[in-house]
């Protein structure tokens, strides 16, 4: 029995979060203004579990529900300057629902390039797959490369995958979304291309109210073309318009204000949504949960009980491939001012007032203006050199043919921040990231104080600091949250040892985790901003970083050599010593 009754019963876009049991399914019914809240079984035709409605969006905002921020481009938009979620006053739109017909188009710009094909037309499939995505949805890819519908298809066919526990209807699946997916050929910057992919959306919505996604896979020169043409020639007319923005947003202050003030001359910014994949990858969504909902984490969470904080993000292999790119940018700008910082931020903002995008945006804001200048003798600099082991050998950095003879731009780095305010005064936090080192991993690390006037202190020998409890989030990969504890050695003697209370996600969870690019883009369609990175938070984050990165390249400091495939140059544990801590990833593989 299909439960839902539309049309005659005006139903607020209010969906059970996808974070919610999805059994049941809280709709709420509107008479002009009144909110009543009904309960449905959601039940429909050869229903699945995941077969329901998806009926309220975790900012507590009707899902995919214009808000009157997204519609029309900049100038239309009657959006709050505090991005405040908009009081509920009907009547409201549906425009993703089965109620209405209406229509979403995810246009993938760049779609011939590396990202699109690696991760963006997996995570839509998956979002597919997993009946994440509105009745009404069209992807079409976009780019100059020419390509029939047919062969776009088969790009992205070799790509696709499907979650290891409901294989059964995979290759149905999968050509039901081939299916919705179309290509058109065209210059970056043409607005009569842009205009013909327009005219191509419209047909294909079949005249239905149309939601419309750019997501711009592009390298960042072509940004402001892309968002031109699209949002004069091929934006929504009557449902709203998002632009997802990869990075690099600018490589220092100027550039990355001259690129939001150029975007924002065809988008508000409720329209922009600035990706940082790391905030969606599921151990950095899971830091404020443990954080905020657990008691016996956040009263320590401070310089109180906390001596020292690491941000540990490695690579096995080198810039293969994206020399060009990378040499222009630097590990930097590649992970520490944004993926790292993120975390950071996430990591030590006080509790926002809510779990609304607005306030946990604001709190990390916060964070980010409190931060103490960079200095560049709290940084190294590192650039893996040629090496071989066990008969295989690796080429330098500088052995890459797109990269320039000679080039001194870091390929690690390592960093001691500080923020200073009540809560962290004192406390060192301290990055590191590098390609080509030993391994690839990512994690968060804590290092709590010493147990004062300890009464175990002589089984511990002479080194305290290895006594102190670790906490650590293994982001990837293995996503695991462990503490090292110290516990008695079974027996008569009193010997302690050092365990770890370890949650493994693997083990606990067999279900496969989904990847960051489906978390973001689904937000991205629901309109939740909390993952996506405000301008402030940007402007933020580059004034925090440009002085170092200008006196990096005015001085023309060398990097400090290391071997491809080794734990990276040893300054990073002169620069450790120096604020009296242990990089915690040494001991481990
Ligand atoms: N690849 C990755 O793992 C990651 C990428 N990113 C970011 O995502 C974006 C896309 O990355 P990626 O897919 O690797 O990029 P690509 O270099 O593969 O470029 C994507 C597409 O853009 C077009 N293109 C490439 N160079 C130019 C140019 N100089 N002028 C005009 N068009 C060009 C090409 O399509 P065509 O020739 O058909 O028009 C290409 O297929 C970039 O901003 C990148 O920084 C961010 C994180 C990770
Ligand atoms: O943004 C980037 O991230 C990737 C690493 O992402 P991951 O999800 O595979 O950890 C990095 O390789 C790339 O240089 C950088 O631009």
């Amino acid at each position: 029995m299909a439960s839902i009754l539309c049309p005659s019963l005006t139903i607020v876009t209010s969906y059970a979060s996808r974070n919610e049991p999805k059994l049941v399914c809280k709709l709420t019914a509107v008479t002009g203004n009144s909110h009543s809240p009904l309960w449905f079984s959601c039940t429909r035709p050869g229903n699945s579990a995941r077969n329901h409605f998806l009926l309220k969006s975790s900012n507590g905002l009707p899902l995919n529900a214009v808000s009157s921020n997204d519609v029309g481009l900049a100038g239309s938009s009657t959006a709050k300057e505090d991005g405040k979620p908009q009081p509920l006053e009907g009547p409201f739109p549906f425009p993703d629902s089965e109620c209405t017909g209406s229509n979403l188009s995810i246009t993938v710009v760049g779609a011939s390039g590396d990202l699109a094909k690696k991760k963006i037309f997996p995570a839509l499939f998956a979002l597919f797959y997993e009946d994440w995505l509105p009745k009404n949805f069209l992807v079409f890819g976009f780019a100059r490369t020419k390509m029939t519908d047919e062969e776009l298809r088969n790009m992205i066919s070799k790509t696709l995958t499907c979650r290891i526990d409901t294989r059964e209807n995979c290759q149905d699946k999968m050509d039901q979304f081939l299916k919705r997916c179309f290509y058109h050929s065209g210059q970056y910057n043409s607005e009569d291309h842009f205009s013909e992919l327009g005219s191509k959306l419209r047909e294909k919505e079949g005249g239905k109210l149309s939601n419309r996604l750019f997501y711009l896979s592009i390298p960042p020169n072509i940004f402001v073309d892309v968002v031109r043409c699209a949002s004069l020639k091929a934006s929504s007319k009557d449902g709203w318009t998002r632009v997802i923005v990869e990075k690099p947003f600018g490589r220092d202050s100027e550039s990355s204000s001259e690129l939001t003030k150029s975007l924002k001359q065809h988008l508000t910014e409720d329209q922009i949504f600035r990706i940082d994949h790391y905030l969606g990858k599921e151990l950095v969504e899971n830091l404020s949960v443990l954080r905020f909902s657990n008691l016996v984490f956040e009263p320590l969470w401070s310089r109180n009980y906390i001596r020292n904080v690491q941000i540990i993000f490695s690579e096995d292999f080198g810039t293969e491939g994206r020399g060009g790119y990378f040499d222009h940018y630097g590990i930097i700008r590649d992970i520490m001012q944004n993926h790292l910082l993120q975390i950071l931020a996430l990591f030590a903002m006080e509790t926002p007032v809510s779990l609304a995008a607005e306030d946990i945006r604001n709190e990390k804001v916060k964070v980010l203006r409190s931060m103490r200048p960079l200095e560049l003798e709290n940084v190294v600099v590192g650039q893996y050199k040629g090496h071989s082991k066990g008969g295989k050998s690796h080429p330098a950095y500088t052995d890459d043919p797109t990269v320039p003879k000679g080039s001194l731009t870091p390929t690690f780095a390592a960093a001691a921040l500080f923020i200073d305010n009540a809560r962290w005064d004192g406390v060192p936090f301290l990055m590191k990231a590098g390609k080509a080192l030993h391994t690839k991993r990512a994690e968060i690390r804590v290092q709590f104080r010493h147990v004062p006037g300890n009464l175990y202190k002589r089984n511990f020998g002479t080194d305290l600091d290895k006594a102190t409890n670790e906490l650590v989030l293994r982001v990837q990969p293995d996503e695991a949250i462990y503490l090292k504890i110290n516990n008695k050695v079974p027996g008569l003697g009193m010997r302690l040892d050092r365990s770890d209370l370890n949650l493994l996600f693997r083990a606990r969870y067999p279900r496969e985790i989904p990847d960051a690019y489906e978390r973001l883009l689904l937000d991205a369609i629901e309109g939740e901003r909390r993952l996506f990175i405000r301008s402030d938070e940007l402007d933020a984050a580059w004034a925090l970083f440009t002085p170092l990165l200008k006196e990096i390249e005015n001085k023309k400091i060398a990097p400090e050599l290391y071997p491809y495939g080794s734990r990276g140059p040893v300054g990073a544990h002169y620069l450790a010593a120096r604020h009296n801590v242990r990089w915690g990833d040494l001991g481990e593989d």
